[in-house]
């Protein structure tokens, strides 16, 4: 972790059979975890992720027949990142969400904050729709009282990522300007080397405001990032490893992404 922060909790780590049975279980920890917040608070939030296992996540939650524990019209969505292009391309985040649960359970649109797409109010201006990103972030956090953390952002309730075989998370990869960002919530990021090239991110000061980080993935190609991640590598060079909560990080893997990190 850089900087002054520590965090004096170990992530926990939770191994399913397969891809299939983790997302399920990913799905019931989420509604569990948002309808317990909102018991005891009346509101909450949750930061979505993009990827195969993420919106395996948010499949899982329409699926489930306790959806509606959740009280959908009382939660604020907000996105760890966003793949920079125009807001009605398949390869976005927001709409993959909103395709396999968000157009099927009653949020409240005021409440859904989508990152800006290619064509949207900043143009094709990346740093202008990360900036406009960071001040949407920003007017909530002052909204609920103040900023959490070094970031001007909400304390997020839940934090969801994926994780890349070369260690990237949120749009985070490794060695990138994004890693090294302390002060910025919200960057764009360029020339990444997964498709599409161009991608907004939240930087890790924003992931560190929220309370429970959790890093979800499935499968053989990302064991060796997780077994890095775990064992301790630096932020910049598996920006996986850098990704915590306030009070609890929690890795959701399958038994292949695990294979390395933990032998049973
Ligand atoms: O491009 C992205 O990839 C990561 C990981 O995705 P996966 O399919 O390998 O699980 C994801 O976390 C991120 O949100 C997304 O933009």
């Amino acid at each position: 972790m850089s900087g002054t922060e520590t965090r004096d909790h170990e992530p926990t780590v939770v191994v399913h059979p397969d891809g299939d049975v983790l997302a399920a279980a990913a799905a019931a920890r989420l509604i569990s975890t948002l309808a317990d917040v909102q018991a005891r608070t009346g509101s909450a939030s949750v930061v979505l992720t993009g990827g195969g296992t993420g919106i395996a996540v948010l499949d899982q939650v329409r699926r489930s027949p306790a959806r509606d524990a959740v009280d959908w019209s009382n939660l604020d969505v907000y996105w760890g990142d966003e793949r920079f292009v125009p807001a009605d391309d398949d390869e976005r985040n927001e709409k993959q969400a909103r395709a396999a649960l968000l157009d099927h359970v009653a949020v409240d649109e005021a409440r859904v904050h989508p990152m800006p797409a290619s064509d949207g109010e900043f143009g094709d201006d990346p740093d202008a729709a990360a900036a406009g990103y960071a001040a949407v972030l920003a007017a909530d956090a002052r909204a609920a009282g103040g900023a959490t953390g070094a970031a001007q952002v909400p304390a997020f309730d839940v934090l969801l990522l994926g994780v890349g075989g070369e260690g990237h998370t949120a749009s985070i990869f490794p060695s990138s300007p994004a890693a090294e960002e302390s002060r910025a919530a919200v960057v764009a990021v360029r020339d990444c080397p997964k498709p599409p090239p161009t991608r907004l991110s939240l930087t890790f000061p924003a992931l560190r405001a929220a309370e429970q980080v959790w890093l979800l993935t499935a499968g053989e190609s990302k064991a060796d990032a997780v077994a890095l991640a775990l064992g301790g590598a630096d932020e910049i060079s598996l920006p996986a490893a850098g990704a915590q909560g306030r009070s609890r990080t929690v890795w959701l893997l399958d038994r292949a992404a695990a294979s390395r990190a933990i032998r049973r």
